[in-house]
């Protein structure tokens, strides 16, 4: 379980008013919220990679304190992608997280179906695949927990979907955060929602539970939530 309750400011400028969350294994959490809400913000506060005021606790232990080694072997970031610009191979690229073995190399690349290409220049991949390959850098680290920024942002549908099976098959394992922009992806697949706006948290719960109507206030739209096939899809218009 991870849970948390953080503030944070760039300087004078207060980004992160008292956010509190929780995660669990078993259920993939979504952050949405507009640009700018501080949905990045929060889940480098949660990995340290900033210094929050507030508390920060995986299975009951606290983060905060840790030193980022001690760190990162608990809880992993995926950042938003951004294709590499060096010729490393797919394996080499993977064996670039730290703390991590040649065994867990192999068991990462298999589990995201990269291993037939590990020997490929990692400049070679499609976005799509490259987003797979820092999946598997986070998981060869064999962390508890792995939050990830915009995991589907640069991906057509069918890869989009890909990431996100892979992240259901996960979370059964581990704890898994997801800053998500499609906000039908976050009804999908999401087992719980936090919505956040200008820093606060302005919604959290089940993601069967988010209304149209939480939609509209926080992105300042027309929506409606629709059920197709069993699935909640949303369709929304411009205000006015
Ligand atoms: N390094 C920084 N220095 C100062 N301000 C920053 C910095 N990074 C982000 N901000 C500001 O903090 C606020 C929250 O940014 P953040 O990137 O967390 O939002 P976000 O919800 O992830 O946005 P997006 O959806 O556009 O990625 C924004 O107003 C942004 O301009």
């Amino acid at each position: 379980m991870l849970e948390a309750r953080v503030s944070f400011a760039y300087g004078e400028r207060e980004v992160l008013k008292n956010v509190e969350l929780s995660a669990k294994r078993g259920e993939l959490l979504a952050v949405i919220g507009p640009n700018g809400a501080g949905k990045s913000t929060l889940l480098k506060c949660l990995v340290g990679i900033l210094r929050p005021i507030g508390t920060v606790k995986l299975d009951g232990l606290e983060l905060t304190g840790l030193k980022p080694a001690e760190r990162a072997r608990l809880i992993t970031y995926v950042p938003q992608s951004s294709l590499p610009q060096f010729a490393f191979t797919v394996e080499e690229f993977v064996e670039m997280g730290a703390y991590i073995t040649r065994g867990s190399v192999e068991e990462a690349l298999k589990r995201v179906g990269l291993w037939e290409k590990r020997s490929d220049r990692i400049t070679s991949l499609s976005g799509g695949e490259f987003q797979l390959a820092l999946i598997a850098r986070a998981l060869a680290q064999g962390s508890k927990a792995i939050l990830l920024d915009e995991p589907t942002s640069h991906l057509d549908i069918n890869h989009a979907l890909d990431v996100m099976e892979l992240l259901n098959e996960l979370k059964r394992e581990k704890i898994i955060i997801a800053v998500l922009h499609d906000l039908n992806l976050a009804l999908s697949y999401a087992d719980r929602v936090l919505v956040l706006k200008g820093g606060k948290k302005a919604w959290e719960g089940p993601s069967k539970k988010l209304k149209a109507q939480i939609i509209e206030e926080v992105y300042g739209i027309r929506a409606r939530i629709l059920e197709v096939e069993g699935k909640r899809l949303i369709v929304a218009w411009p205000e006015g």
